[in-house]
């Protein structure tokens, strides 16, 4: 009997192939956390425009970052799937080696996605094959939000639904102000300045999400820039010298802003030379770190004038970045409680 962790993070297509993306943005997409609008007008917008559309323009995307890690990292397929096992992987060892008898041997570690595969009810139903009886779920992702770790919450109860003895399971919240993590991301901002020297501003680029969301009591605005701040604080940085901004926006509505593109053109055009871009609401690198910011917004940036642009790699599978995924998963995994089957 034993202690399950199993990693979460979002998903990505089978292949970097039209059918594949459109599968994979049909299942995405039509999750109600992740777009609100009403379902029978959103199910015929995602039909008539989005399906038949998107996936054709995204492909080339996904077929770029295939088979494509940074710094000569040698990854195989979807980065965010390599990573994210790369990241369990390490944190295997690191629990499996802890010495400590309530966690040691009885721990194993995984991973599944919210969408695509591996699916969190496949996984889960290995998992009780195996004889897991305590789950412990991390959302790989640092701040809430309803449309990420909400969206995770919901699966959770789903999957549990139709059992009678439903397992004792631990959902991460949130760890935007972990102290560990907070570390990980300033040691590799230092690092990244030790190598190449620090830019003129650091931007710090998350995914953003639709404004109205907010409104509606989603935290994730704040999380965001309590991150910020933190990472600016441990970095000792004048309020000059960083900005915060959102990504990958999608749909008409208006999302929170600054925007990331728009950010970039400005700074270039006002004679802003050189940018370091963190993208600290990413664990992994994935298509909206290595294609839009890595690719995409280096060039809006140098068009506009801007001379360097550096992209400072997601926290990933870096031996800090493990520690602090381990001690956020070790503070929800209630060890003292035995893993024995109930008498019977
Ligand atoms: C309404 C649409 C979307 C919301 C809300 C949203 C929130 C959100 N997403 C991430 C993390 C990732 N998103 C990724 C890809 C991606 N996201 C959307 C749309 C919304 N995201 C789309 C349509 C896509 C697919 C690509 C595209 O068609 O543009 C990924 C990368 C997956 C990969 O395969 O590499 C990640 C990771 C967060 C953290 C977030 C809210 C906080
Ligand atoms: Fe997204
Ligand atoms: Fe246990």
């Amino acid at each position: 009997m034993s202690h399950a962790v199993i990693l979460m993070n979002l998903g990505t297509p089978a292949e970097p192939t039209p059918r594949a993306v459109r599968s994979f943005l049909r299942e995405f997409l039509s999750d109600p956390r992740v777009v609100e609008i009403p379902r029978p007008l959103w199910q015929l917008i995602l039909n008539l425009f989005v399906l038949p559309m998107r996936p054709k323009r995204i492909a080339p995307a996904y077929a770029e970052i295939w088979n494509h890690g940074l710094d000569g990292e040698a990854v195989t397929g979807s980065p965010i799937t390599y990573y994210t096992q790369r990241q369990v992987e390490r944190l295997r060892q690191r629990l499996q080696s802890a010495g400590d008898p309530a966690v040691g041997e009885n721990v194993v570690v995984t991973y599944a996605m919210t969408y695509g595969a591996p699916s969190l009810e496949d996984t889960v139903a290995r998992l009780r094959t195996e004889g897991a009886m305590h789950f412990t779920v991390l959302p790989l992702y640092p701040q809430y939000s309803a449309t990420t770790t909400g969206a995770i919450y919901s699966q959770v109860a789903k999957v549990f639904l139709k059992e009678r003895d439903v397992p004792e399971i631990n959902v991460v919240h949130d760890y935007w102000q972990h102290p560990l993590y907070i570390e990980a991301l300033a040691n590799s901002v230092r690092e990244h300045w030790q190598k190449s020297g620090a830019a003129e501003k650091l931007l710090m680029s998350f995914h953003g999400i639709p404004k109205a969301n907010i409104r509606k009591g989603d935290p994730y605005y704040q999380q965001c820039v309590g991150t910020a701040e933190r990472l600016a604080e441990a970095l000792k940085l004048s309020r000059d010298k960083w900005e915060l901004t959102f990504q990958s926006r999608f749909g008409k509505a208006e999302w929170l802003q600054p925007y990331t593109d728009k950010t970039l053109v400005e700074w270039g055009q006002s004679g802003v030379s050189s940018v370091d871009v963190i993208c600290p609401a990413f664990a992994a690198d994935c298509l909206e770190t290595l294609e839009e910011i890595a690719v995409e917004n280096r060039a809006n940036f140098i068009e506009a004038g801007g001379k360097e642009y550096r992209y400072i790699p997601a926290l990933n599978a870096r031996e800090d970045h493990i520690a602090a995924i381990e001690a956020i998963a070790r503070s929800y995994m209630r060890t003292e409680q035995g893993c024995e089957k109930s008498p019977n």
